[in-house]
């Protein structure tokens, strides 16, 4: 199972690294990495197994934070959170068609489990996304994400650009809310 000794932290060159694209058909070990990123979150969740294994809480994760520069991110957002139905998913090789001009940003800020020092501010992400990416079978995705999951989806396939959340955050006011930009309850 992946603890956080598995995640890599601010300062590893690989958190700063484009990673490399999937190619299918897909080899066992990314099926196994898939699954053992979804057993994470679900892990993270439960407050039993976290707190048994000192798991930090997380709605998503990407390969390079497992020092695996590749092109995989899984997103596992219960139910209460996302406002409807639960979102479980694994993308591969995941790329934002198209977005909104409405940008939005989670009222508490951002937190990564690959950045230990708090950084506090919005972190302006688009308000709606469409995004083509291939799922476990190798079936093309196009999907559109609005709100919460847009938000964590974003955050995710940042890291598979390198980009960390705080690179996103007002130097001059971190608080600033621009005119486009709406706050996420
Ligand atoms: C918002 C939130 N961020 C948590 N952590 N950070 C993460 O997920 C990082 C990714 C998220 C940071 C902002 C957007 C994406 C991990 N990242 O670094 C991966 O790249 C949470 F844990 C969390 N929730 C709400 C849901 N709750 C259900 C019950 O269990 C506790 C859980 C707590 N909400
Ligand atoms: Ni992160």
């Amino acid at each position: 199972m992946i603890t956080m000794d598995d995640i890599i932290r601010d300062e590893h060159p690989t958190l700063r690294t484009v990673a490399e694209e999937v190619s299918f058909p897909l080899d066992d070990q990314f099926k196994n990495l898939a699954s053992d990123m979804i057993e994470f979150l679900k892990n993270s969740q439960d407050e039993e197994i976290a707190e048994k294994y000192d798991l930090r809480a997380g709605v998503g994760i990407a390969a390079p934070q497992l020092n695996i520069s590749k092109k995989i991110l899984a997103v596992h957002i219960p139910a209460e959170l996302e406002g409807s139905e639960p979102l479980s998913l694994v993308m591969i090789n995941p790329k934002i068609m198209s977005h909104s001009v409405q940008r939005t940003a989670l009222q508490d800020g951002e937190g990564c489990l690959s950045v230990d020092e708090l950084y506090e501010g919005f972190v302006p992400r688009n308000k709606r996304i469409t995004v083509q990416y291939y799922d476990l079978d190798g079936q093309k995705v196009k999907k559109r994400f609005k709100g919460y999951p847009a938000i964590v989806i974003q955050h995710e396939i940042d890291h598979l650009n390198g980009i960390l959340f705080y690179d996103h955050i007002n130097e001059q006011d971190p608080f600033m809310i621009p005119e486009d930009m709406d706050i996420f309850e």
